[in-house]
């Protein structure tokens, strides 16, 4: 069984890091998992990512919630093991991997990773929000008052609610700054909190916030408590494709369970 852990965190989103290409982590034991993500008694973490081999991309990437079950595609995770996969030398500048949703291509400038995440085809807008799939199920909504938000409440009433039940989706609450600029608070599905930010969720905020008209670019900056993320795109009709998110990547510890 691996001993030797990692810890990475992507605009304040944090993740438990293995390198498995041994493959000898059980990923069956939830239990595990989430003792692994507890902030009180394990490492502490939103959830945990394995580095594995793949037989022709540069590796495979494997996410789990902080609630210890697998889950869809993390973004920021995405950026986080592009920067692991730079540490352990598997990678230099630019790699492609396979993750839930398909294969990602990615740059690595520095700390600054450059994730291209999967094209996405149906936008669903509502009278008060907007529902897509960026990787990930994202309900987003603009909220006029984001600093005074009760999140937790708030969110865990829409991510338990209808349409969404058990399966659930993630929310993701938005005010406009400037046409570039939103800020982004998020209750994030499998953590059933916030979190200082969400990949798949600042993209999806951005897609929305062009998809209903709050602006026309296609190179948004999204703040979050985490720190700032960009998202940038081209929009084809209702579709939008060759999607970028960029942002910093940096590896907190490295360290052995005893
Ligand atoms: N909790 C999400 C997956 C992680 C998303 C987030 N950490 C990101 O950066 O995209 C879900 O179960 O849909």
């Amino acid at each position: 069984m691996t001993n030797t852990f990692y810890k990475y965190q992507g605009a304040g989103n944090d993740f438990v890091m293995i390198d498995n290409r041994q493959g000898n982590f059980n990923k069956k034991d939830a239990k595990y998992i989430s003792f692994l993500c507890d902030r009180r008694f394990g490492i502490g973490a939103d959830g945990l990512i394995l580095l594995e081999n793949h037989e022709s991309a540069d590796f495979k990437m494997v996410y789990f919630n902080a609630d210890g079950n697998e889950s869809s595609m993390c973004g920021n995770g995405g950026r986080c093991i592009v920067a692991f996969a730079k540490y352990l030398n598997i990678v230099d500048k630019a790699t492609t991997f396979e993750a839930i949703d398909g294969m990602h291509k990615a740059v690595i400038d520095g700390e600054t990773i450059q994730l291209q995440m999967q094209d996405v085809h149906d936008v669903n807008s509502y009278e008060k929000h907007v529902f897509l799939d960026t990787g990930s199920p994202h309900h987003v909504q603009i909220e006029k008052d984001l600093e005074n938000l009760e999140i937790k409440s708030v969110g865990a009433k829409i991510r338990y609610g209808a349409p969404y039940h058990s399966e659930g989706t993630n929310v993701n609450f938005v005010s406009k700054i400037a046409d570039d600029i939103f800020a982004v608070r998020t209750y994030e599905r499998g953590v059933e909190g916030e979190t200082l930010s969400c990949g798949t969720g600042v993209t999806a905020v951005a897609l929305a916030m062009n998809y209903i008209g709050k602006t026309e670019k296609n190179l948004i900056t999204l703040e979050t408590k985490g720190g700032k993320l960009q998202v940038s795109f081209q929009k084809n009709g209702d579709s939008y494709q060759d999607i970028w998110l960029i942002g910093p990547a940096k590896q907190v510890f490295k360290g052995t369970i005893s």
